[in-house]
């Protein structure tokens, strides 16, 4: 089925830091204009590091900080699911699961993941942090036959100037702040050039 969404897949190494921040911060800003329904939103990583792991705690301390939602569970619960077969080992849930889990207002987890083929077929924009990110990137999407998306650094939109979003991982909670403040500012243009 042709999806009249747009869609954009926020990528950085491990896909606990900067990338799901930038999800999360792209989905409020899409949900307050109102036009949250015309995006598929996503995150993901270059790397395996943290494949099937959750947001940073330093991340989600920050945007509940700032008030922004981040789709990660509870921690007081341990609760998971898995599959019988390995053939999506590594992929998110189905789009259209997780639009009829939206639609009955029911928030979905994050995990970390890798960047597939299929995602380079299937996002229109992937948006990364850093040179290393964007050379990843780019020989991925050269194995691709095909591949439609629109492979950007996030910070060539930030009205500031600062081209590099920094890997905040070794880093504190100020680093963690800077990351928000540029995601916020490249989103906020992102978003009114292509809505
Ligand atoms: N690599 C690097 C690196 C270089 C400079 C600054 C940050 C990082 C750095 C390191 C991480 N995990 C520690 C090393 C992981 N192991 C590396 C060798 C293979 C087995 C895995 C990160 C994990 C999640 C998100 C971002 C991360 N970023």
């Amino acid at each position: 089925m042709a999806s009249s969404r747009k869609s954009v897949l926020f990528v950085c190494l491990g896909n606990i830091c900067r990338s799901p921040i930038a999800e999360a911060v792209f989905t409020k800003m899409a949900t307050d204009a109102g036009v949250d329904n015309k995006w598929r939103i996503d995150s993901a990583a270059t790397s395996t590091y943290e494949i099937g792991n959750s947001p940073d705690h330093r991340g989600q301390a920050c945007l509940k900080k700032h008030g922004v939602p981040m789709r990660h569970v509870a921690r007081q619960w341990v609760i998971d699911s898995g599959a019988t077969s390995d053939w999506n080992t590594g992929s998110s849930p189905d789009d259209r699961g997780l639009a009829c889990l939206a639609n009955h207002g029911i928030e979905t987890k994050h995990r970390a993941r890798q960047v597939m083929k299929e995602d380079f077929l299937n996002f229109d924009f992937i948006l990364c942090m850093d040179e290393n990110n964007l050379s990843d990137l780019k020989k991925k999407a050269n194995t691709v036959k095909n591949s439609k998306a629109k492979i950007e650094l996030l910070g060539s939109y930030d009205p500031e100037k600062q081209l590099i979003i920094k890997d905040p991982y070794y880093g504190h909670e100020d680093d963690f702040e800077n990351v928000y403040e540029q995601c916020v500012r490249c989103c906020k243009v992102f978003l009114e050039r292509n809505s």
